[in-house]
């Protein structure tokens, strides 16, 4: 009936209307919001999204490069909140300050974290979690199991078996006698090679994503494992690295473009499914876990790995049961949902950063044969010309050099270029005064590029972190966050970088293929190494 009365016509006006009350309302919001900042010009809906995608190829580094230095240090944007975006040291002291008083866990806006929310990962886990009691609770556990001795130990332990593991088929791809290829993307063994870690060591379980890797180069040979375990574990990582990926979205494209506009209504509930997937896949590693646990006997020691430590942490277990304090709340015993949670964060959060990492490091030592013979004179003095020994724990504590190098290379090139946070109350930032619940992003990348913190901030040199007393300007340094969010997993990373390096050039001569190409990576989460080739020889 209503519809009758309505022309065709008559629809079309409406919406003409409604569109212009929008748009209208949108920048009026805009041009009297508090302290107008300079940035880009942001679109109704969009944000400054069309100029992340079109402008800058959906690359946050290029943007955020762009937009600080036309902008300058204190500048803001739009996604589907406003984001203010800091540059400077100065800026950030309040946000990343050390103390248990610290307000400013949060990370993300309320309005900002409803995409999460959507997932069900919002106040799950450790990385998305601002729900200050939870979020302790699991921090306390994942960083309880992750610094104990017993799981550094751990981590030499795999990184030596899994570096042999490579190594194996990088002889038989590219070494042997006749092998005719020498040459490769170093990068993607490095996903790989990480991958494998860090499920490892955090689930116990292997993966077996370098096998399958080696498996689809090689012509004839394939790798010693079961081809269908290989396609199991291999479908696991990728839909993490999946979900890694596509995170982003949930956060900076509105849930009307989520569910209405189909390019990003497909993105998103593909991502739904590969998320469904992961959980099921988490899930049933736990319950096998439990199980098995239950069925070793108490005199019968349990593994190492971060999944069995969270498991029987606060349980008869625990072989620090009697000595914790009585705090009931971080007595009890972790649930499976929380359980999930840390494992799978420390998962996402791990392999990635330090597979891009060692990249980069492969990369400008490439770029610097100078700082790649201080390197190698390390590395044989440390291992005395051994080039099979295991690594070992005391090795990294020596291998001083090689960690300056890791450092360096994070300081020019990080691979995490920005992080959050979130204001939780009304307070002064950078001059000004912003209400609650105001998106803030710290640009790792500016801070440490700026010449008014390092001598030479354009110039690679790893030798400044060896002089004696150097110490960088506080929070000018921030490759692993900073404040009470800080990267609980950054001494894991670190041993992992340098035990990698050294094992690598202990062995093997690497070279870039082509020295004036330049480094090709995209950045989302984190800047990842598109593909970087080398190639190899063993070190005579
Ligand atoms: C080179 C390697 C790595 C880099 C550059 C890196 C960097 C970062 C950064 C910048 C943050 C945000 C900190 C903040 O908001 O202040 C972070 C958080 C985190 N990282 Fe790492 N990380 C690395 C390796 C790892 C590893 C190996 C693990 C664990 C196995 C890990 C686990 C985490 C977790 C769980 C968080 C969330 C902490 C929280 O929100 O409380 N990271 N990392």
């Amino acid at each position: 009936m209503i519809s009758k009365l309505f022309e065709n016509s008559d629809y079309l006006s409406l919406i003409v209307i409604t569109l212009i009350i929008y748009v209208t309302n949108y920048y009026y919001k805009y041009f009297t919001r508090v302290n107008p900042l300079p940035g880009p010009f942001p679109f109704p809906y969009f944000g400054n999204l069309p100029q992340l995608y079109i402008l800058h190829g959906r690359d946050n580094k290029k943007f955020f490069d762009y937009n600080h230095k036309k902008y300058g240090d204190l500048f803001e944007f739009r996604f589907d909140t406003r984001i203010i975006a800091l540059n400077r040291v100065e800026h950030v002291v309040k946000l990343l300050l050390a103390s248990s008083k610290n307000p400013y866990i949060k990370k993300f806006s309320n309005k900002d974290s409803k995409g999460f929310h959507e997932l069900g990962i919002l106040n799950k886990g450790i990385l998305m979690n601002q729900d200050l009691k939870s979020w302790r609770y699991n921090r306390h556990f994942f960083s309880q199991a992750i610094l104990s001795p017993k799981f550094a130990n751990e981590a030499t332990h795999w990184i030596n078996t899994l570096f042999n593991e490579l190594d194996s088929y990088w002889d038989k791809l590219y070494l042997k006698d006749g092998s005719i290829k020498k040459q490769m993307n170093i990068s993607t063994w490095f996903n790989q090679f990480t991958n494998d870690m860090i499920v490892v060591l955090l689930t116990g379980e292997r993966s077996y994503t370098m096998a399958g890797y080696f498996n689809e180069l090689s012509e004839n040979e394939k790798a010693d494992r079961p081809s269908a375990l290989i396609d199991e574990t291999a479908k696991f990582v990728h839909a993490i690295r999946k979900y890694f990926m596509g995170l982003l979205m949930f956060q900076f494209v509105s849930p009307f473009l989520r569910h209405y506009f189909p390019y990003f209504k497909n993105k998103s509930d593909d991502f739904i499914q590969n998320l469904n997937f992961i959980n099921q896949r988490m899930d049933s590693i736990i319950k096998r876990r439990r199980q098995e646990i239950e069925n070793t006997p108490l005199n019968k020691p349990l593994p190492n790995d971060l999944l069995t430590s969270t498991i029987v942490a606060n349980t008869s277990r625990d072989v620090n049961y009697n000595n914790k304090p009585d705090d009931k709340e971080v007595m009890r015993p972790m649930t499976d949902l929380e359980i999930r949670g840390i494992i799978f964060d420390g998962i996402i959060a791990g392999t990635d950063t330090t597979a891009n990492s060692i990249s980069f490091v492969v990369y400008y030592l490439a770029h610097y044969p100078d700082v790649k013979m201080k390197m190698l004179d390390e590395i044989d003095r440390v291992f005395q010309d051994d080039k099979t020994r295991p690594i070992t724990e005391s090795d990294v504590l020596n291998l001083k050099y090689c960690e300056a190098i890791a450092k360096e290379v994070a300081r020019i090139f990080p691979v995490v270029t920005s992080f959050s946070r979130s204001l939780e109350k009304p307070d002064e930032i950078g001059g000004y005064q912003w209400p609650a619940e105001t998106m803030i992003r710290i640009n790792v990348d500016a801070i440490h590029n700026n010449g008014e913190y390092w001598d030479d901030p354009d110039k690679f040199n790893p030798d400044r972190w060896i002089i004696e007393g150097f110490e960088p300007k506080k929070n000018s340094f921030i490759m692993f966050g900073g404040g009470l969010r800080i990267c609980p997993g950054r001494r894991l990373a670190m041993i992992e970088l340098v035990c990698l390096m050294a094992l690598l050039f202990r062995k093997y001569d690497i070279d870039l293929l082509d020295k004036n190409a330049p480094l090709k990576t995209k950045s989302g989460v984190v800047t990842a190494c598109i593909e970087l080739f080398v190639e190899i020889n063993l070190r005579n």
